[in-house]
């Protein structure tokens, strides 16, 4: 699978991430975990987030690698957990075709999966998110982009 399948970007600021992350945590919160297991990388960061509202302070890992940018490959898993995820909270970043989150199930069928964007081939994997996304849409976290310098328009316009 390849960039070709994006059509449209859906920018992400951090702001909008926290956000985003906080509403999903109101509707966790009559939960109680034992701990949460981030898939990295992109679990990581709405890991550490909700780990802070909802106060958990047992964080694991799984290891688990899919793309290069945006192009699909093989799932490469460089670390699991020793559990079946009862009682734990699984955390990742978005559901896209839902491949990994298929594997991930695999390995923790009993966790509660919850990822912040969901897109429609995936969204079936995971038990809540926060926000649909159309399946040719490209979201771009705040993690992988900076700021810069915009020209103004006259001069990308009339030059
Ligand atoms: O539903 P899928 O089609 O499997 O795609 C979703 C996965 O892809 C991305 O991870 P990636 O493999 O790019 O690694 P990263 O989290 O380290 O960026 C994203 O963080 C999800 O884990
Ligand atoms: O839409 C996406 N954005 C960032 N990473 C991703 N990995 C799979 N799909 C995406
Ligand atoms: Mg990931």
């Amino acid at each position: 699978m390849s960039s070709h399948r994006y059509h449209q970007h859906f920018t992400v600021s951090w702001d909008q991430l926290h956000r985003d992350v906080r509403e999903l945590c109101h509707r966790l919160i009559e939960r109680d975990f034992k701990g949460i297991v981030a898939i990295t990388r992109g679990g990581l960061i709405p890991a550490a987030l909700i780990a802070r509202e909802l106060n958990v302070r047992l964080i694991d890992t799984v290891c688990i690698k899919s793309y290069d940018h945006m192009d699909q490959g093989g799932l490469d898993v460089m670390k699991g957990v020793d559990h079946d995820g009862d009682g734990w909270l699984l955390v990742d970043d978005l559901v896209d075709t839902g491949k990994t989150a298929r594997k991930v199930r695999e390995m923790l069928p009993k966790a509660h999966f919850v990822t912040v964007y969901a897109k429609p081939e995936g969204r079936p994997l995971v038990d809540q998110y926060l926000t649909e996304v159309a399946q040719d849409c490209w979201i771009q976290f705040p993690w992988d982009m900076g700021i810069a310098y915009v020209e103004p328009l006259v001069d990308q316009v009339k030059r």
